[in-house]
């Protein structure tokens, strides 16, 4: 399976996104929340470090949503019922994509309380 060529890695990829996509109502609504930021950079037109900074921490919240879901995935496929320490590896991946979650708002906030002025006296004058 190794060493298979870029395109093929590249669809492997595509494919899981797909999956995701398909299975998992989080990983839709944080793609969805990824979206209505694009929105909110086009509208604001903030400065190109912003661009990337938001770039980056909503690609890693949609990164940690996938790898939560393929945990929890390997995990109830390995063990389909209940344990005490399942229950704590699986809340630990939660608090992961929460606590980056907090992250992204708060980047969001700080953007919004710099540029937002500016995009304002865009607007009305
Ligand atoms: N096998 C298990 N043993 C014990 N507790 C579990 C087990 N599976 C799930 N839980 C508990 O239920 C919670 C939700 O787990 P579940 O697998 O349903 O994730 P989910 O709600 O589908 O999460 P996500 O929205 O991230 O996909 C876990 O965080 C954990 O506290």
């Amino acid at each position: 399976m190794k060493g298979r060529p870029f395109h093929e890695r590249l669809s492997f990829a595509l494919a899981g996104l797909k999956a995701a996509w398909v299975r998992e109502v989080s990983f839709r609504t944080q793609t969805m929340f990824v979206g209505a930021v694009g929105i909110g950079l086009l509208i604001l037109k903030p400065a190109p470090i912003w661009w990337a900074v938001v770039a980056l921490v909503c690609a890693i919240v949609l990164a940690l949503e996938l790898l939560n879901s393929a945990i929890e995935g390997v995990i109830d496929l390995l063990h389909p019922g209940l344990h005490p320490e399942i229950k704590v590896v699986k809340d630990m991946v939660a608090g992961a994509v929460l606590a980056i979650s907090l992250a992204a708002v708060a980047i969001a906030v700080a953007m919004v309380v710099e540029t937002g002025p500016s995009a304002w006296s865009r607007w009305v004058s």
